[in-house]
């Protein structure tokens, strides 16, 4: 289980203190409900690390995440900017979410190989990101994400933007991704998104 209690954060400089608690199951998504700037990425960057709350706590499975360091923590991010890195072919950018090196194996190069097909973009291992679309380059570090196979995964409008059989596809991949047992938390603008996504909301 995931268990956000009393997580609270300022920006310095700011008058708001954010507050953030709720629970999440493995096998369920919770969907952050909210206005433009009712704080759903400053969550998802606390829980990620990238942020340092001032207070309250963050528990996976029992164990404290707070002082972790994001690259120790159980969890994945795809945020709005994407971070494919322009020199590196697709399969590259895929492999080092799921390898620190550039060495794959044949079996992780598989797995990459298996993925753009279930993403909707078989044969692109050797594109360049330069060479992709806004959406080819979305479904690429959407599958970075989940070839990284951490148990808790946070989205961040992982599916704006695409067109309507590209969500469809990407949604019931997500949903096998929750079915597998991950946790996902996902800030999504889209309310039939947070309605076949999600099994709770949390309200910002
Ligand atoms: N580095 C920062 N310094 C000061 N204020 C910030 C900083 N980053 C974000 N904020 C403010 O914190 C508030 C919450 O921002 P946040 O990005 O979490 O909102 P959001 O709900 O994700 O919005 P959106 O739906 O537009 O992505 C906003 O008012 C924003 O201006």
């Amino acid at each position: 289980m995931l268990e956000v209690k009393d997580l609270t954060f300022r920006y310095p400089d700011t008058e708001t203190t954010w507050r953030f608690t709720f629970q999440v199951d493995h096998g369920q998504c919770i969907a952050l409900n909210g206005p433009s700037g009712s704080g759903k990425s400053t969550l998802l960057n606390l829980l990620a690390g990238f942020l340092t709350p001032e207070s309250g706590s963050i528990h996976w499975e029992g164990r404290l995440l707070n002082e972790l360091p994001p690259w120790d923590r159980p969890v994945t991010s795809l945020f709005q900017e994407h971070n494919l890195f322009e020199h590196l072919d697709v399969q590259t950018n895929i492999g080092l979410g799921m390898h620190p090196g550039l060495k794959l194996s044949a079996e992780q190069k598989q797995a990459i190989s298996r993925g753009l097909a279930s993403v909707g973009i078989a044969g692109f291992e050797s594109r360049m990101p330069g060479d992709l679309s806004g959406g080819q380059r979305q479904r690429v570090a959407l599958l970075r994400a989940l070839l990284r196979d951490q148990p808790i995964l946070l989205l961040d409008e992982p599916l704006t933007g695409l067109d309507a059989e590209a969500r469809t596809q990407l949604r019931s991949l997500l949903l096998r991704h929750k079915a597998a047992g991950k946790v996902l938390v996902l800030a999504s603008h889209d309310a039939e998104d947070r309605k076949i996504l999600a099994d709770k909301q949390l309200n910002l």
